[in-house]
């Protein structure tokens, strides 16, 4: 029924646009309707633009040159800093409008249709403007007015806070920022609150305590490690503020860590690590500009957050991946030649596949029976049908009513016993694709399934472990294909270390790590970057969890269809 409020959805949907303007001095007939922006010459109408209304990143009038001078942000902030830029309307005698949108990465020689294979990286996304003249300033009024009120229909951040980790990576967060994200935002007439973060947790303690109810998002610029702070704080701030009637301490938080909160902003990440996994995953690349793109247009998708816990409760949620073992032992090492940049990780990991004698340990890997349907009930992905996740996946879109009501039905969890040595066991969140391990230790892995990969590398001689190492950065193969690695798909693991010396789980295990470390006998997990020491746990997945700005990379099949031409 109408009842003659205003209504966002249907300002985008119903208003029409079509007129004639002059673009680079050409005549195009320009229209716009059914959420969609379409540019054609009128002599030729093959040369066509089609833009949907959802990736146009504003429409203004030209701008005059601003006497003022750019704010800078200064370092050392723990308070935000607004950068807001104010746009100047040249007079209301404009003759043309500007609309600045985003697009893939597309070959121009595909564009003009002179080829059809395109060498571009269609995951990567680029800003183009376009500006439209007309002698008629009504015209040009209407224009600007109606696209700009759907604009600010469309669901997007306003104002966003974002940390800045100027350790992580390069070091060059900050630099970034002032070159790539600053004029994007300003572009997207986004409100940006800066603080640069000064110390390691900082950033999840302030997520903790910050007064958030302000902002449309909380995004980051570093790598995994600040990525991880931001939504280890947003999830445990909603778990608080859930639990706050009668919630005393920390380990009454944890007792229901099944069913954990989502929280009600979502969050983002601008690239500025070493590795950059979880960006690459949710976007096909680490690509800056792309991964601004994103957060600008404000699409924003459910992800799924894995949690470790020991029997006092939650130690940490993660977003990449679990490693114990070969992984565990780097990253417990890394941190003492971060002066080697990047390369610290071959350094180290050479070291560590040379002395790797491998850990003795028992999981328990839960069977879903949702899973066990499609899986033969193997729960083993060397079985499942070998579907990737990419945007709009149809994995990841399935209801997850499955899982709840199977519990019901067969009250008895059942799980599958494994014991060994291993050379590492990794449960992945994602695929933990990286510019360095392209296809990921986990192809088929969803971001948005509510599933872990479990992969358990069996320990053999240097040789074995070598050809193991290889095969993972390599494009091609799969890790399955050797007969000393298994993958299930679950989504909760009990594991325990064997042989342990330290009798029993490490408590308060990601306090500063000192003396404590692997032993003769166990690792340390590598929890998203982050060392967890404790050896008897049990690791959940959370299905769509933590909101995030993301649409998931682009489908494969184009994409190498797309890159047909590389080779020449
Ligand atoms: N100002 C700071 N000084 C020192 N360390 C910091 C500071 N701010 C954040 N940190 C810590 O820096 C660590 C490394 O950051 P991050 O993981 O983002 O970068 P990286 O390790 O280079 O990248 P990646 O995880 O993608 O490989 C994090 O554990 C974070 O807690």
């Amino acid at each position: 029924m109408d009842n003659g409020a205003y209504q966002p959805e249907q300002e985008i949907k119903s208003s029409i646009l079509l007129n004639t303007f002059q673009i680079d001095k050409k005549s195009y007939r320009v229209f716009y309707n059914n959420e969609t922006l379409i540019w054609e010459k009128i002599k030729n109408n093959k040369s066509k633009v089609i833009i949907p209304i959802h990736d146009v990143i504003s429409v203004c009038y030209p701008k005059r040159k601003s006497s003022q001078p750019t704010p800078q942000v200064t370092p050392s902030l723990t308070s935000p800093q607004h950068t807001q830029q104010i746009y100047h309307d040249a007079n209301d005698d404009n003759r043309s409008i500007t609309i600045n949108y985003a697009k893939r990465c597309i070959d121009p020689k595909v564009e003009s249709g002179k080829s059809s294979k395109n060498c571009g990286d269609r995951n990567k996304w680029r800003i183009h403007s376009v500006t439209l003249h007309s002698n008629d300033k009504y015209i040009i009024k209407e224009w600007h007015d109606t696209l700009n009120k759907i604009l600010n229909a469309l669901k997007r951040p306003r104002k966003l806070l974002l940390f800045i980790n100027p350790y992580g990576g390069k070091k060059n967060a900050l630099q970034l920022y002032e070159k790539y994200a600053k004029p994007i935002f300003r572009m997207a007439n986004v409100d940006v609150s800066v603080i640069i973060s000064q110390r390691p947790n900082q950033i999840f303690d302030l997520v903790m305590q910050q007064q958030l109810d302000q902002y449309d998002g909380i995004i980051c610029s570093g790598g995994d490690g600040t990525f991880s702070e931001l939504f280890n704080g947003l999830i445990y701030r909603k778990m608080l503020s859930e639990h706050s009637n009668g919630m005393e301490s920390n380990e009454e938080l944890n007792l229901d860590n099944e069913n954990i909160p989502s929280p009600d902003i979502p969050c983002g990440i601008i690239p500025a690590g070493s590795t950059d996994t979880i960006a690459y995953c949710l976007h096909g690349t680490t690509d800056i500009k792309t991964c601004i793109i994103h957060i600008v247009l404000g699409q924003v998708s459910g992800f799924d957050i894995s949690s470790i816990s020991n029997d006092k409760g939650l130690i940490k949620f993660y977003a990449s991946v679990v490693a114990y073992g070969f992984l565990g032992d780097i990253s417990f090492e890394q941190e003492n030649y971060r002066f080697l940049g990047p390369r610290r990780y071959e350094w180290v990991g050479f070291k560590k596949v040379l002395l790797n004698r491998g850990y003795d340990v028992e999981v328990l890997i839960h069977q879903d029976n949702a899973l066990s349907s499609t899986n033969q009930g193997q729960n083993s992905v060397n079985n499942c049908d070998k579907i990737k996740c990419y945007e709009n996946c149809s994995v990841c879109s399935m209801p997850s009513t499955s899982t709840a009501n199977m519990k019901k039905a067969n009250e008895e969890e059942k799980f599958k016993k494994i014991t060994g040595r291993f050379f590492m066991v990794n449960l992945a969140n994602i695929s933990c694709a990286c510019q360095r391990s392209p296809s990921g230790m986990s192809p088929y892995c969803h971001l948005a399934d509510g599933y872990n990969d479990i992969i358990l590398v069996r320990h053999g001689n240097i040789f074995q472990n070598l050809r193991f190492l290889i095969k993972l950065s390599s494009k091609t193969g799969q890790i399955t294909d050797f007969p000393f690695v298994e993958m299930y798909r679950t989504n909760k693991v009990y594991f325990k270390a064997l042989n342990s010396t330290s009798e029993g789980s490490l408590t308060d295990s990601t306090q500063p790590i000192s003396n404590l470390g692997p032993n003769k006998y166990t690792s340390v997990w590598n929890c998203d970057g982050e060392i967890v020491q404790d050896t008897d746990v049990i690791i959940r997945a959370h299905r769509k969890l933590l909101p995030v700005f993301y649409r998931g990379p682009v489908q494969e099949d184009l994409e190498n269809k797309s890159r047909g031409c590389c080779c020449c």
